[in-house]
């Protein structure tokens, strides 16, 4: 794993096929690292000419919705992301396969789709890499799993590496293992603002401001993960300090336990895992259509 190298400038055009969060997070996070130039970031999408010059005026990226342009950039560019959605994905990639040569390098993000599908439906041995980013991204702090297909070279691992190092840390991983991952890094700030909306609520029902609320948590968690990060001690060593025997807080930890916490947190990630999978079931099916 590594986090925050310093960065070679990327000099190939990057094609993001697919315009929404997550392309934006990613092209946020690159940008605002300056290891690539705004023009030599492209965004495409499906229809929404609002949101590409959205993202044209924060990013001043090349963006384009005009058939013959969005051809040629596919056509011609040395990096494509996948970054649609993955019910849009197999008409995305039917779409791209013919207009591709044997050097583009395919990156999706896509959660659950398998590099065996991505060059199935593009009906050709592409070099492809699958990885499972996170929204923040955005601001220089993903997690990033990736997974490499046979077929990517040396530069091509590099590339990949380069972007998602730019944007926070990464991890290369059997492909194997990238629906777990989902479960715990893909998906997992969702289940942390989660956390922080029920604290939120709690502070608002007992008293606090909104604002007294919100920002008591949100320190409280960056303080929580900034020690784990620095300290180098354990959550469960952090915890045991936090609690004193028979204090207030080991009071509220018997009544997470009593909702059985620990074994719900996991059961969330293991089905986060499996419904990843049941996704990239479904695209693979489209395989035979
Ligand atoms: N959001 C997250 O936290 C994470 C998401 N991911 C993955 O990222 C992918 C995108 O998610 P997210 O950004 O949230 O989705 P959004 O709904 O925000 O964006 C989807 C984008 O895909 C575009 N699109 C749809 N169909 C096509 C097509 N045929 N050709 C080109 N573009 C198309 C849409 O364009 P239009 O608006 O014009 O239809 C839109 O710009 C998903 O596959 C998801 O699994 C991975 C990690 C984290
Ligand atoms: O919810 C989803 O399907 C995507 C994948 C990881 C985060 N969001």
């Amino acid at each position: 794993m590594c986090q925050q190298p310093s960065i070679p400038l990327i000099s190939e055009k990057i094609v993001f096929y697919g315009a929404g969060s997550m392309a934006e997070a990613i092209v946020r996070g690159m940008i605002a690292r300056s290891v690539v130039a705004s023009d030599h970031v492209v965004v495409l999408n499906r229809s929404s000419n609002e949101r590409l010059a959205e993202l044209r005026a924060r990013y001043s990226v090349l963006a384009s919705n005009d058939p013959e342009q969005k051809t040629e950039y596919l056509r011609t560019a040395p990096v494509i992301v996948l970054a649609m959605k993955p019910k849009d994905a197999a008409e995305a990639l039917r779409t791209l396969g013919p207009l591709l040569n044997p050097d583009q390098l395919v990156i999706s993000v896509i959660a659950g789709l398998t590099i065996r599908t991505i060059q199935g439906l593009l009906g050709r041995q592409q070099p492809v890499v699958r990885t499972m980013p996170n929204t923040s991204s955005s601001i220089g702090l993903g997690a990033t799993g990736i997974s490499f297909s046979k077929e990517v070279d040396e530069k091509g691992r590099r590339l990949a590496l380069n972007m998602f190092e730019a944007v926070g840390l990464t991890s290369v991983i059997d492909e194997e293992r990238m629906e777990i991952l989902t479960g715990i890094s893909g998906s997992g700030p969702a289940y942390i603002y989660y956390m922080m909306e029920a604290m939120i609520a709690a502070g608002i029902r007992g008293g606090l401001s909104v604002e007294q609320s919100g920002e008591l948590t949100v320190q409280t968690v960056l303080g929580a993960a900034r020690m784990v990060q620095q300290t180098g001690e354990t959550p469960a060593a952090l915890r045991k300090k936090v609690t004193s025997p028979n204090g207030s807080t080991q009071a509220a930890l018997e009544v997470l336990d009593k909702g059985d916490f620990f074994e719900t947190v996991i059961a969330a990630v293991n089905r986060c895992a499996e419904r990843s999978r049941e996704m990239g079931a479904a695209l693979e099916k489209e395989l035979s259509k």
